[in-house]
């Protein structure tokens, strides 16, 4: 079974022509709960067909609210949504060609795997021989054929997970909402099934909707990224565009982001921060800059440095930290001069140079390209 985040990118490569898929239209999502809560704001989406689309955000920002309009579990206060191009606002769940996995399986305990997987079937009137057909080759297909007898209470966590998903996807829906499916496994687990589902996705081409709180995975996963927070979507892009270029502090803190300074004086493409002076690539309009830490190229601070005549930010520091990861090296640098004590955290990976030790200093050279304004929140891209 595949187990890294190599085998997910093979696995997005070689996916199949895609066999059924929806694309997803939302616009003007409104939910206002009785009591008051409003959990989406106005939520305006396209998804294609047979993409990986994730929604990313902390507990409560409206995920699960924004996956149970889309099975027609919840109905919205206010907006329009479409499947297939076909307006579905008010179609019943049953009538969507959509299925739901939930993070709690909900699976019958006492029933064999052969009969929860065809429990969706029955309900839809599929007949005996097509039933067992189908079964047989969905349970084949994620590796659970040999266990079909065997009642779900005695199963592990991870196979339950399959057979949860082996249920979905026997009906063949054209989308496929996934609400957190695996936050209940452990991390090893957790990532060998990532990668099955993601093969599975590929194989299938069907349109997932995958709801999780943590960014790592929904970078791994995803074709795009949605990240909400407060019922407004801050941002969609690629995992890359959300991970490299967030378009504010929400993002850029949610994405686990460390180096992220408040801009105290702008003039052109000069900045004044805490680590000192800093020039961007063009006019910075935000209040905050990211650097990331593994843009920063370190060197001793009498060297040539790493591109000689390049119009680089050059800092002198002292190392007061050094984390040894094996593949990198987190530092924690002093600024020297024009810092106002505040921290610079450079990540370089481990390629068998000289490492520096606590109390060397250093230069910390940073690419204008690589200083990220962090504009307001609520604003998309
Ligand atoms: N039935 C309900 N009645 C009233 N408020 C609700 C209801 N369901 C959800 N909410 C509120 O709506 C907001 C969004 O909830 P939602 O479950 O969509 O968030 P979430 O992002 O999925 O969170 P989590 O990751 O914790 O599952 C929260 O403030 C929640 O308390």
């Amino acid at each position: 079974m595949p187990d890294t985040a190599t085998d997910v990118a093979a696995a997005r490569q070689q996916g199949d022509t895609a066999r059924r898929a929806s694309s997803i239209g939302l616009k003007g999502i409104r939910k206002e709960y009785p009591g008051g809560v409003v959990a989406l704001e106005s939520v305006d989406l396209q998804i294609g067909a047979g993409e990986f689309f994730t929604l990313l955000g902390p507990s409560g920002c409206g995920k699960t609210t924004l996956l149970r309009i889309l099975a027609g579990l919840d109905e919205p206060s206010a907006g329009s949504l479409t499947i297939g191009g076909v307006a579905v606002t008010e179609t019943p769940p049953h009538k969507r060609s959509v299925n739901t996995v939930f993070q709690s399986y909900a699976l019958f305990p006492h029933l064999s795997v052969r009969d929860n997987i065809a429990f969706g079937l029955k309900m839809r009137g599929v007949a005996g021989a097509e039933r067992d057909t189908r079964v047989k080759r969905i349970a084949d297909f994620i590796q659970l054929g040999e266990l079909v007898e065997r009642r779900v209470d005695q199963l592990s966590g991870g196979q339950r997970q399959r057979i949860a998903l082996a249920r979905a996807l026997v009906c063949e829906p054209d989308v496929l909402l996934l609400d957190e499916p695996l936050s209940a496994l452990d991390a090893g687990l957790r990532r060998k099934l990532q990668v099955e589902l993601l093969r599975t996705q590929q194989r299938l081409g069907m349109t997932f909707v995958f709801v999780t709180h943590d960014q790592e995975e929904a970078m791994v996963m995803s074709d795009r990224i949605a990240v909400l927070n407060d019922g407004v979507i801050q941002q969609i892009g690629t995992p890359q565009q959300v991970y490299e270029r967030p378009v504010n502090l929400f993002v850029a803190r949610f994405m686990g982001h460390d180096n992220i300074f408040a801009v105290s004086a702008r003039h052109e493409r000069r900045i004044t921060t805490p680590i000192g002076e800093l020039t961007g690539e063009r006019p910075c309009h935000g209040a905050h800059v990211l650097i990331r830490p593994e843009t920063i190229e370190l060197s001793a601070p009498e060297s040539e440095g790493v591109e000689p005549g390049k119009p680089l930010n050059r800092l002198f520091c002292r190392v007061e930290e050094r984390f040894y990861r094996g593949n990198n090296v987190e530092y924690r640098l002093a600024l020297e001069e024009g810092g106002t004590g505040a921290t610079l955290i450079a990540e370089i990976s481990n390629c068998g140079e000289r490492l520096f030790r606590v109390g060397d200093r250093v230069r910390a050279e940073i690419y204008p390209e690589d200083v990220v304004a962090l504009g307001d929140e609520g604003s998309t891209s």
